[in-house]
């Protein structure tokens, strides 16, 4: 009986879906804009006027309102469930951006859309996706309708996030196609029934080329989110390829904060007849008018310190802290912890599991804490009530700059910005601060009475954790290696700091000795510019590798050979650009943004590594690379030198200097003697494993020898003893079972000497 009931339902519900459909699409094509405008300015009080008046839904057929002014998500032409979606996720007012891009969207238009960050760019696209698919009546037996590409999973699990808020009462499947290798299985068994795919470019394309029946001859309408950075060079090739077997007739809507407007990026991703949305064009910033942004000129090895000294001074905040490398992040994120600022510390990169990030971001979101990212979150992540973004390593250009302080003062927040610059580095300012960029950004004079002192303190956490130490190693090699791949040579370049520079950064981050560098790079991957710049003694038809190398010790020049982690080589392929260590680091780029793509995916999709030429670059610079001696002629290390410097600027008291020597010397020497017994130990254990190995095969020869001689009962009783019971290795009951054994082997021995003698008496 209920069954008719029900399908007598579904056909209502049917009906009922395709009268909306005729009406919207009615509604859509009447009250249209006219192509190339843009709704008119909104005052506070025509705002509440609009929405009652020009827009609203069709009062009857054949009745349309022109809906490109309105205000309201109630007064555009969407379906009943999309508005339903929109006003359970509590979205009732448009931003600027969607007023304006939306009316273009809704009637089929391609869009170009530019705005602020923060400014609700992700909705102005999720609305137009949703609808289409709806309206085409699109079902889970069409496969995929919507592609969404993204430039890390972290941003495209976002987008996802907001399809399943906004389409909660429609029916289509939808997926973030982010997973890790493992969950490439799992993604291939579903990802030819989703409706929507929000994905990054290298994946979907190896689905593409992997996944059987996999097919998107019939998707609708694509999106790029943050299109300047998936139309960069970086992806080109994978979203050629995408886009390459993409129908040509679709929809598609390119968005970003920081916009690209070139003509060949457009042309790649086959546009027709955008429309170009700037909503903050004429505005006097660039950055959300919320936001104020400020910048310090901090020495390298004053970073720290500084960084320190700000989260102290605010331990009631939530701040985002950015910096260049993964392991500059694992450094300070681990240091600072055992340093106990006395707030909630936690770190992210690209290197961790997602669901490890998105259990961070969900931390970070409830708790004032401290949060040390690297720039894969510059783009894109939203987080409420951020206080503070703090850059502590510059960002390679002005577009990262945008999209990392855009990380607060998002939707009518208010937020702050701080970034420290090295005076090496200073140019970086000028280009902020030149008209063009229109950043308000206010320098201001660092406290130094206030400035925290804690080289020593870290160094002091080295001593005790030497783990740490050889991150610290990395931490600092990662740095100069990410401002010597800057492509930006105008603001970053090597060549500006000195071997003392280096050495005080070294200390800084409580290393007790300079680590030694050597930067290898292919000559075809160098920016010609800086082919230049450095001095490269190469005949033309020469094929060493280009080698610049900093060694702390070398005299004048910029030399080094660090024998495990830094012979860099070009890999074209490699996309994942976050400075883990040296082996990651690849040719110069233009964006130090982690990108968070899996790298194996795209050497697979037929990027051949570059051959290891010897191309041999050796660069003498006129550079003053000092190195300290004592009175005695003897060189100083560094952290000496710089205590030295310091101390005769009197932030540190030269006594204490002393002390803190003295106390680290305390601590080596407790290592030392802990070190000393544990190697003791370990002698000990296998010299007694060497005498049971030689008893054991002493005593298998006996019973090799008596085996025709045992009785049966002997033999029996043996049997037992080697088979009957199981033994378990377990290092912490080691010494106890080798004791055991020595027992049993002792016992045994004197057996077989029992049965020897008795063999020759
Ligand atoms: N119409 C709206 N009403 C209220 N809140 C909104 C509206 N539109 C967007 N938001 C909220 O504003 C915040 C920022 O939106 P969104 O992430 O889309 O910004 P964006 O422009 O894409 O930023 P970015 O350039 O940094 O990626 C989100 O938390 C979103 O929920």
């Amino acid at each position: 009986m209920r069954r008719p009931q029900f399908r007598v339902a579904a056909k209502q519900g049917r009906l009922r879906e395709a009268d909306e459909i005729r009406l919207l699409e009615a509604w859509i094509d009447a009250g249209k804009p006219a192509r190339g405008t843009k709704p008119p300015p909104l005052s506070k009080s025509s705002a509440a006027a609009q929405g009652k008046g020009k827009g609203g839904a069709p009062k009857a057929a054949g009745e349309y309102t022109e809906y490109g002014a309105c205000t309201l998500f109630d007064e555009l032409p969407l379906s009943k469930k999309t508005k339903d979606g929109l006003r359970k996720a509590g979205f009732k007012e448009m931003s600027e951006i969607q007023r304006a891009a939306l009316p273009h969207a809704l009637c089929g238009r391609d869009v170009l859309g530019a705005a602020k960050t923060g400014s609700g760019k992700t909705l102005a696209f999720v609305i137009p996706a949703l609808e289409k698919l709806y309206r085409e009546r699109w079902g889970p037996e069409d496969g995929p309708g919507c592609i969404v590409l993204s430039p890390n999973k972290d941003l495209a699990g976002q987008i996802f996030d907001v399809f399943k808020k906004v389409g909660k009462f429609h029916g289509f499947s939808a997926g973030a196609i982010v997973g890790n290798r493992k969950g490439l299985d799992e993604e291939k068994a579903v990802i030819t029934s989703l409706n929507i795919l929000v994905c990054t470019p290298g994946r979907l394309l190896q689905h593409m080329s992997e996944t059987t029946n996999f097919d998107c001859a019939q998707i609708q309408i694509l999106v790029i989110d943050e299109a300047d950075q998936v139309l960069d060079k970086k992806f080109q090739e994978q979203v050629d390829n995408v886009v390459s077997q993409l129908p040509r007739v679709r929809q598609t809507l390119l968005f970003s904060a920081t916009q690209t407007k070139s003509v060949k990026d457009l042309a790649r991703v086959s546009l027709k007849d955008p429309e170009y949305i700037s909503v903050h064009e004429e505005a006097s910033t660039a950055t959300p008018d919320n936001l104020e942004q400020y910048a310090m000129i901090v020495p390298l090895d004053q970073k720290l310190n500084m960084l320190w000294s700000f989260i102290k001074r605010h331990l009631d905040s939530r701040t985002l802290v950015f910096l260049s490398s993964v392991k500059q992040v694992k450094f300070v994120y681990e240091v600072f912890k055992k340093l106990r600022p006395g707030i909630p510390l936690k770190c992210m990169h690209g290197r961790m599991k997602y669901e490890v990030q998105q259990a961070i971001v969900a931390e970070f979101k409830e708790s004032k804490s401290v949060l040390f990212s690297t720039d894969i979150f510059a783009r894109g992540l939203d987080i409420e009530n951020v206080d503070w973004v703090v850059q502590v390593d510059c960002p390679e250009n002005i577009a990262l700059y945008i999209h990392r302080v855009g990380r607060t003062a998002r939707y009518n927040k208010r937020g702050k910005a701080l970034m420290f610059i090295c005076p090496e580095e200073e140019r970086m300012l000028e280009k902020l601060k030149a008209t063009e960029s229109k950043i308000p950004i206010y320098i201001k004079k660092p406290n130094t009475e206030k400035l925290e002192q804690i080289s020593q303190n870290i160094a002091a956490v080295l001593v005790k954790f030497p783990n740490l130490q050889q991150l610290g190693k990395r931490a600092f090699v990662t740095y100069l290696k990410s401002v010597y791949l800057q492509s930006d040579k105008e603001v970053f370049d090597l060549s500006r700091f000195n071997m003392e520079n280096f050495a005080a950064y070294a200390a800084s981050l409580g290393l007790p000795v300079t680590p030694k560098i050597r930067f290898v790079r292919h000559k075809k991957n160098m920016p010609k510019k800086y082919m230049e710049d450095i001095n490269v003694k190469q005949t033309k038809r020469s094929l060493k590798p280009e080698v610049i190398e900093i060694n702390p010790q070398a005299d004048g020049n910029l030399i080094v050979d660090d024998e495990d982690d830094d012979i860099l080589y070009p890999k074209e392929s490699k996309t994942d650009v976050n400075m883990d260590d040296g082996l990651d680091i690849l040719h110069p780029k233009e964006s130090t943004a982690d990108t968070n793509m899996e790298p194996e995916k795209v050497t697979k999709l037929g990027n051949k590594p570059l051959k290891k030429k010897k191309l041999k670059i050796n660069v003498h610079r006129p550079l003053g690379t000092r190195v300290k001696f004592d009175d005695e002629g003897n060189t100083m290390p560094p952290l000496a030198s710089i205590a030295g410097e310091v101390a005769t600027e009197d932030v540190i008291d030269k006594e204490k200097i002393s002390q803190r020597y003295a106390e680290m010397l305390r601590e080596l020497q407790e290592h030392d003697k802990e070190d000393k017994l544990e190697h003791k130990r370990i002698l000990r254990e296998k010299k007694l494993q060497k005498k049971l190995k030689l008893k054991r095969k002493r005593n298998e020869e006996m019973d090799a020898g008596s085996e025709d001689s045992g009785s049966e009962s002997d033999r029996d009783q043996n049997k037992a003893g080697s088979k009957g019971k199981k033994r378990y290795f377990n290092s912490d009951d080691e010494g106890e079972d080798a004791a055991k054994d020595g027992d049993v082997l002792a016992k045994q021995e004197a057996l077989a000497l029992r049965l020897l003698s008795q063999m020759h008496g």
